[in-house]
């Protein structure tokens, strides 16, 4: 197992280049099932969960290749309609097979994802919606099992706003016969750039980025070239270790439309962040950071994704902050892991009030998902001394090359292996 030694003390600075966006790149693959011609698709990040995604893509009877940050898919001759339960439970995105296979082929078997370390993550909403649409869904043995001739429009009403339920719901809804219209949609960026996407293969697609989607179905769709969009998420993830290590560093490839709140959150709390087309660059050189309080709520409000490195920018800032979890039920496990290295935070319910902590302790703490991870390593940027951060293995399914891109900026982290 590997492990981030991370010595904490640099200031960051320089530039970082970001990478295609995880949450946009793994919709769109899946959505390469409908059709049966080759797509190719730029700027699509080197990350385990979309390793995952191809094995789950070659399963099924594509064939994938890749040149550098270049996919081609071609799901031609796909000829298995069944997601494992070995793969979904590596990746709980593996669920958005379950609208194209169901979509071109009339049927589809994907494994329950199951609940994971932020929460229960139940699949209803998109389940209830495909039934909507007139597939006949089991679920057995773990397993979802699907089948319509051909899934007609639906008028769909979610009752909660969930990403991948949207996308999963847009994919089935392109190939169905007739209109449909999905209410209290996700508006979150992902969902409008899988929107590009089926668009260029010839979906017609009216709404995607407000919370009522339109989608009037085609027989066929044909391939198409895209470039995925920048990752939001690993833009503020860079843009916060920046700002708590008192850095001035500027993300290229970076889209600040998409990071609004984030960024008027970081200039809250101090930061001078200044933005061009492509870049976004945070100086923090002389400047007081500040505590912010942060609510996450779906998009265009403050993301979930987020919340962690913001638990850690209210350690480092002075004042008391105060930041509260709506969207996922257990999304605070980075709390202990952070108290180990000295940090004041009380949690109540879903909420943590944040004190400043004049010096955090380097510590061996344990990462347990995705975002916990990151701030795991932001705290270790700041701490004194060493910090061993456990189970990276969650980092590196959204962050590529992370230890490299922070090293070119100035801190000292190594990949090591766990002693046996
Ligand atoms: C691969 C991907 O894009 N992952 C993102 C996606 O996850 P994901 O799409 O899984 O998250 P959702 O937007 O679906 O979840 C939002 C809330 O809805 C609930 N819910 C969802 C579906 C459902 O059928 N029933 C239900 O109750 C969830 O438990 C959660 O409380 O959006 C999350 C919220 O922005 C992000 O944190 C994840 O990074
Ligand atoms: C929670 C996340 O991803 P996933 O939905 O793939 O678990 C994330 O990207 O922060």
């Amino acid at each position: 197992m590997q492990q981030f030694l991370v010595s904490g003390g640099a200031t960051l600075k320089g530039d970082v280049v970001i990478s295609g966006a995880k949450n946009a790149a793994l919709p769109i693959l899946f959505a390469t099932i409908l059709a049966e011609q080759p797509s190719v698709l730029s700027n699509v990040p080197v990350l385990k969960d979309i390793d995952t995604t191809f094995k789950l893509l070659r399963i099924f009877g594509a064939q994938v290749s890749r040149d550098d940050h270049q996919v081609t898919v071609d799901a031609t001759a796909i000829h298995s309609q069944m997601a494992p339960y070995e793969l979904v439970k590596t990746m709980r995105a593996s669920i958005l097979a379950l609208g194209p296979l169901l979509a071109r082929f009339g049927h589809a078997e994907v494994s329950l994802p199951g609940g994971c370390a932020i929460g229960a993550r139940p699949v209803n909403l998109h389940i209830d919606g495909l039934r909507k649409m007139g597939a006949e869904i089991t679920v057995e043995a773990g397993y979802i099992k699907a089948k319509a001739a051909r899934l007609h429009g639906a008028h769909i009403f979610m009752d909660i706003v969930s990403v991948t339920g949207t996308e999963n719901l847009m994919m089935a809804a392109v190939l169905a016969d007739g209109l449909t219209i999905i209410e209290n949609a996700a508006r979150e960026p992902e969902v409008v750039d899988l929107a590009k996407y089926l668009i260029a293969m010839g979906a017609d697609i009216q709404g995607a980025g407000t919370d009522t989607i339109r989608i009037t179905g085609k027989e066929k769709l044909h391939g198409a070239h895209h470039t995925v969009l920048p990752d939001r998420i690993e833009t503020g993830t860079f843009l916060v270790a920046a700002a708590v290590t008192g850095g001035d560093v500027t993300c290229l490839n970076a889209s600040p439309a998409e990071l609004e709140v984030v960024l008027e959150k970081l200039r809250e709390a101090g930061a001078d962040v200044s933005s061009g087309p492509d870049w976004i660059r945070l100086n923090m050189t002389g400047r007081t950071l500040k505590s912010v309080n942060v609510k996450t709520v779906p998009h265009p409000g403050f993301p979930t994704d987020m919340q962690a490195q913001f638990t850690v920018l209210n350690v480092v800032a002075e004042g008391v902050g105060m930041v509260t979890e709506t969207i996922f039920e257990n999304r605070f496990m980075h709390v202990p892991e952070l108290q180990r290295m000295g940090a004041d935070i009380q949690l109540e319910g879903n909420t943590a009030l944040i004190k400043h902590t004049d010096k955090l302790m380097g510590a061996q703490v344990m990462a347990t998902d995705l975002r916990a991870s990151a701030s795991l390593v932001i705290a270790g940027l700041v701490a004194e001394g060493d910090t061993i951060v456990d189970r990276i293995y969650h980092i590196d399914r959204g962050y590529e090359q992370i230890e490299h891109k922070l090293k070119g900026l100035g801190a000292r982290i190594q990949r090591i292996n766990a002693p046996a």
